[in-house]
This record gives C-alpha cells, structure tokens and sequence, in this order.
C-alpha cells in the first residue's frame, strides 16, 4: 500500500486574538518566526514527502525567502490561503499528490516528532486521527442570560490539538461535502465527522499549545529561550 504523507501547514490567518501588528505566526521566537519552527518539525520527519504552507496573499514571498533563510526541506508550494482556516486547509489539500495527509496549525510550534508519529501510525491503522489532551479543568454548558445549564462528565472530554490524520481522499470528500452544504467547522475533524468517519483520538501533551492569545506568546518565548528546539 502506498503510504505516502503530505503535510497542510496553514498560516494565513490575522491572529485578532494576539492583537499584535505583525500576524502571530510570523512573530520571532529567538529570532525565528514561529511558523519556521512549526514547518521543521515535519520536515525532520522521513515519513514525510511533502509539504505545503498556506498562507496570507500578501505573505508569500516574504515566507518563501524565510524558508530559504532557514533552509526548510520538502516545501513544494507556499500559497495563499483564504478568508477562514477551513478555506484555507481546502487550498492546501489541492497541491497534495500524497496518500496520507496531516493537517497542522502554522502557530503550534511545540509539537513533538513522537506525537506525531502516534498521530500517523493510529491514522494509517484506523483511517482517521487527531491529537489531542485530556481537559484538565471543570467545564460548564452556560446559557445567554450566564446561568450553568450542564457539567458535561469530564472523563469523556478532550481538547482537541492538531496534526489531524486523514486519507487525503477522505479528507477532500469531506471538504467537498462542507462546501456543497455551507457548513463550516473549526477543526478537520469536525468534517470527517459528518461523513460518518470514525476518527480517533491519540493523547498528546500540554506543550503542543496554539499561540492564540499574549499569555501564550510569553510561554513561547520562555520556553524558547530556556530550553530552545528542547521545548518538544
Ligand atoms: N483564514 C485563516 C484563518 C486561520 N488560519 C490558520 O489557522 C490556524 C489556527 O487558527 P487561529 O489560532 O484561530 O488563528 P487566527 O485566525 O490567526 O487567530 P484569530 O482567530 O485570533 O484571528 C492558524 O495557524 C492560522 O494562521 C488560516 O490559515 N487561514
Ligand atoms: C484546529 C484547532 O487547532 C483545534 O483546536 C482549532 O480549532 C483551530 O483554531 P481556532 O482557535 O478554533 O480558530
């Protein structure tokens, strides 16, 4: 069987929750821009074959010459992405020629090479795979007027991470379904889902954390300049 893997690294998003000027994922963890780090995660990885990067209109360029500078392997296309993360992920499948495709977060720099191994050897065995973390705190359903509606039982809840594993096949299927049906969701899995695909989970760690709000860029930036490429 040909179990060939390209990965969908999406960076095209303005990163309103940071606030910065500059878009999140182009912001520099000793003097590295976070999506540099997110990209060699993979590209360390023999598995994979190819890789494409989705990003701004406008960014392009200036990602392929930052690609250059730091000599990232195994990117056949830097593209633009568009107006929301799933429009964006739905570019990047087109470009790929592989079997096997992992969806990842341009702004989860931290992800390590044994989770996404586990990630893709639970994929490749059961068809479909995210990672993800166990919720460690209590969560509430609330309604609109801020009264508690529900305490879900928290043994069956999971915060979802990416790399999200999917027959690329499968994935475009589900891709092609959202678009015809205008649904629209925050993750992959959410997609496959509605097929009627069952995806499994694979626990990942904490550290795998989406740079999303000032608080998570001060941890990046800590754990960067304490334990450098060490923060995996
Ligand atoms: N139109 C979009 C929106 C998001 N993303 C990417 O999807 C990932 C996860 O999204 P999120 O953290 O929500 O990023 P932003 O959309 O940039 O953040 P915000 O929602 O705060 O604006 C990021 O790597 C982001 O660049 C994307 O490629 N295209
Ligand atoms: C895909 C994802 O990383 C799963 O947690 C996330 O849903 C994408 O980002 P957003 O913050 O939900 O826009």
């Amino acid at each position: 069987m040909n179990n060939s893997l390209g990965i969908v690294v999406v960076a095209a998003g303005r990163g309103t929750r940071m606030g910065t000027a500059e878009s999140k994922q182009f912001l520099l963890l000793q003097d590295k821009p976070v999506f540099i780090y997110t990209l060699e995660a993979f590209a360390a990885l023999p598995e994979v074959s190819q890789i494409v990067l989705v990003t701004g209109v406008d960014d392009v360029q200036r990602c392929r010459e930052w690609i250059d500078k730091h000599q990232v392997a195994k990117i056949t296309d830097v593209i633009a992405g568009g107006s929301e993360r799933q429009h964006s992920v739905y570019r990047g499948l087109e470009c790929l020629r592989t079997e096997w495709v992992m969806v990842h977060d341009g702004v989860r720099p931290f992800v390590g090479q044994d989770e996404i191994r586990r990630c893709l050897d639970t994929a490749q065995k059961f068809g479909a795979c995210v990672l993800a973390v166990p919720v460690k705190d209590t969560i509430k359903q609330v309604n609109e007027e801020g009264v508690i509606t529900a305490t879900p039982d928290r043994r069956s809840l999971w915060s979802i991470q990416t790399p999200q594993t999917f027959r690329l096949s499968d994935l475009l299927r589900a891709y092609e379904a959202a678009e015809r049906e205008g649904f629209l969701g925050t993750d992959d899995s959410m997609l496959v889902e509605r097929l009627g695909i069952p995806v499994r989970v694979v626990e990942g760690k904490y550290t795998n954390i989406k740079i999303t709000t000032p608080e998570d860029l001060e941890l990046a930036e800590l754990w960067t300049s304490t334990k450098g490429e060490d923060t995996r």
